[in-house]
């Protein structure tokens, strides 16, 4: 879900595609931008030998294109748009601009000077930013091109013809259309290949993230990301001060913020799939010349309105060990999978053909597959498996949230309405007994049960979770989500200056693992409660290569802290009350000598909070603690010490902030 952020900052505005081009309609509707189509009047005869190279003429052709449709518009005092995209794509061979062929004829000519050589593929794009001022139209003109370069098969005369006559050509950029038939011309490509059919959709959102998030702040620093395209080029952004979704009011913004992002990852695939906008308004013209607006289907709130569905067939797919049984390429019918999962075949049936169309699983007639989502995330034995946090959701998180109507009402979590009466009086003596370890650093029995994997999870304060069996289940959804965080955790900022590191509520180890990897130098303690350390040890990565971890039983709110020259708090903060933080971050602050540090990892939410969706969602659970926006959790470790504060926003479920301890207690 990295793309949806730039894309979803156009959300709120009327954006108009003036083009007539069924591809540059897919292309953007795929990705889910929502437009209406008014295609462009503009003749293509701009002199081309007045420009000096082919993507000044395409360019020029664009921009004329969307400035014609965003005057129109205005003139006939429809409401004037946010924004009109226009775009041209040309070819060249031999120093000659292709465009589309006027005939059959034409339409030779280009294919034979086309084959068997390498050509370029030109498409400029104007994103015009528009606004009424005194009845007059403003405009501000954001221009790119994009090049592939494209190399032709031999062509023979039969093959040549063959092709024209199919009819695809004609309203094509160089006669040809590379998605379609024409593919089978080509013999490679060198670039974006959707530029040739027409958008260069890459080059695009980076265009919108320069356009809607200020450049970098001193204290974010950017992450590599590995994925094209990556989070470096549309990720690692900040929005800007009030509207963040104005690029002129980025122009002066300095405030600390999030990217909007999704999302890596499975979780975050899911979450991306809520958070589509995929209905498109379509404008024509009629006879009158009054424009008509057909509005499609309003899918995102379809997919909303069946998100609990897709959520409860890929929990029972997952609970059932589904995709266990079609890992390793296996492909299964359904009445084998049925008798395998000893359940009906009819509702087995319903089940894999869900799961296909949620693309979970792929459906031939030889049977169902795992997808590569699928093998990769949802098989329990898995290296960056979810399942443990899916049964975790199903288990505990449903229940939780059928309870969501009276949360909201009373403000608190629902876990003595969710999970019993037990639960209640349980809940009951704690409530008290932590009102008491406010005055103290004294912990609640509770307290000392849970460790940071429960808190994440926001389990509330339950007795289930007593029971050895329950807490490795939880450690196990801990487990999973720090497998598939800890990486860019571990390398958000250059961490080579440390000799000692504290990883406080480090649970099974994975961060701290993954710090060694990339820090063969660094001594790791992980600090947790001893019912969890109790239970690590089938957690641990085995292998000659593997340098070991420390693990030390204590409770970080009551004990003495391992020294360290970072202390390192992953998912904690978030859960607590401020008083609980100001125990905590007192106690880190007081231990840190001048040049050590403290890195946090959380999600940290954009400045309006209401980004990411998996933060703000999380927050419904109501648990004391909250959700923090980058500024808020800049001032928080100011306020106790730390200075220097830099946020890596790093695309994944979690982000980092590290802050340096000042020379002088605070
Ligand atoms: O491989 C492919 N190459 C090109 C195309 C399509 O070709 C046209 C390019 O023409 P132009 O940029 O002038 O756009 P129009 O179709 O005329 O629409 P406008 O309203 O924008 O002027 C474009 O449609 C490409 O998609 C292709 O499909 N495959």
């Amino acid at each position: 879900m990295v793309l949806i952020p730039v894309i979803g900052k156009l959300v709120s505005k009327r954006v108009v595609l003036a083009s007539a081009s069924p591809r540059r309609q897919e292309i953007l509707t795929n990705v889910g931008l929502r437009f209406e189509v008014v295609p462009s009047w503009f003749k293509e005869t701009l002199e081309k030998s007045s420009f000096a190279t082919p993507y000044e003429y395409a360019i020029e052709t664009a921009k004329q294109k969307a400035l014609e449709v965003a005057n129109r518009m205005h003139l006939k005092h429809l409401r004037t748009p946010d924004i009109v995209i226009g775009a041209d794509t040309v070819v060249t061979v031999e120093k000659q601009i292709l465009e589309k062929p006027v005939d059959k004829q034409d339409a030779y000519e280009m294919l034979s000077r086309l084959s068997g050589k390498e050509h370029s593929v030109f498409t400029g794009v104007a994103i015009v930013h528009c606004s009424s001022k005194d009845d007059c139209l403003e405009t501000e003109v954001t221009d790119f091109y994009e090049e592939t370069k494209v190399k032709f098969a031999e062509l023979s005369e039969e093959l040549l013809w063959e092709y024209i006559h199919s009819g695809e050509p004609m309203d094509k950029a160089g006669g040809y259309g590379i998605q379609a038939l024409g593919g089978m011309l080509v013999e490679y490509v060198h670039g974006d290949f959707l530029n040739v059919v027409g958008f260069p959709l890459n080059h695009f959102c980076k265009k919108l993230a320069e356009l809607y998030y200020p450049p970098p702040k001193h204290t974010i620093h950017h992450t590599k990301n590995d994925s094209i395209p990556s989070v470096e080029t549309f990720e690692n952004l900040s929005d800007g001060e009030s509207d963040s979704s104005d690029p002129m009011h980025h122009k002066n913004a300095n405030k600390l913020d999030r990217s909007g992002t999704p999302l890596s990852g499975a979780v975050q695939t899911l979450v991306n799939s809520c958070s589509t906008e995929t209905s498109c308004m379509v404008t024509v013209e009629n006879q009158s010349g009054v424009m008509e607006y057909s509005a499609k289907f309003p899918s995102k709130i379809v997919e909303l309105m069946d998100g609990f569905r897709a959520s409860k067939a890929l929990f029972v797919a997952s609970k059932l060990k589904v995709f266990d049984l079609l890992k390793d390429k296996c492909i299964l019918k359904a009445v084998v999978v049925a008798d395998k999962v000893e359940a009906s075949v009819h509702g087995t049936e319903r089940l894999l053909d869900a799961c296909a169309s949620l693309g979970l699983l792929d459906k031939t007639h030889q049977g169902y597959s795992n997808t590569d989502l699928a093998n990769k995330y949802l098989v329990s034995d898995g290296e960056y498996s979810l399942h443990g946090y899916i049964i975790h959701s199903n288990d505990r998180l449903w229940h939780l949230f059928t309870h969501l109507e009276a949360a909201v009402k009373e403000g608190t979590m629902q876990t003595h309405q969710a999970f019993g009466k037990e639960t209640e009086d349980l809940f009951q003596r704690n409530r008290a007994s932590e009102e008491i370890s406010i005055i103290g650093p004294a912990v609640t029995e509770r307290d000392k049960l849970l460790s940071n994997t429960e808190l994440f999870f926001n389990l509330g304060k339950d007795s289930c979770y007593h029971s050895v069996e329950a807490k490795q289940r939880f450690m196990t959804a801990m487990h999973s989500i720090a497998k598939l965080t800890a990486r860019d955790v571990a390398t958000a900022f250059d961490l080579s200056q440390f000799r000692s590191a504290c990883d406080l509520g480090g649970c099974t180890g994975v961060l701290a693992h993954e710090l060694v990897q990339n820090y063969p130098n660094l001594n790791i303690t992980v600090f947790d409660l001893p019912e969890v350390i109790a239970n690590v040890s089938c957690f641990q990565p085995s292998g000659k290569h593997i340098t070991p971890v420390t693990f030390t039983a204590g409770d970080f709110f009551k004990d003495n802290l391992p020294e360290a020259d970072l202390y390192i708090l992953s998912l904690i903060l978030h859960h607590w009350n401020d008083e609980k933080i100001h125990i905590l971050l007192s106690k880190i602050s007081a231990i840190c000598k001048p040049g050590s540090a403290l890195l946090v990892a959380e999600m940290v939410l954009d400045e309006e909070k209401t980004y990411p969706p998996t933060a703000v969602l999380q927050s419904l659970s109501m648990t004391e603690g909250k959700q923090r926006s980058g500024s808020e959790y800049k001032q928080l470790l100011e306020k106790y010490g730390f200075t220097n504060v830099q946020i890596k926003i790093t695309g994944n479920i979690l982000d980092a902030i590290l802050g340096f301890r000042k020379t002088s207690a605070h």
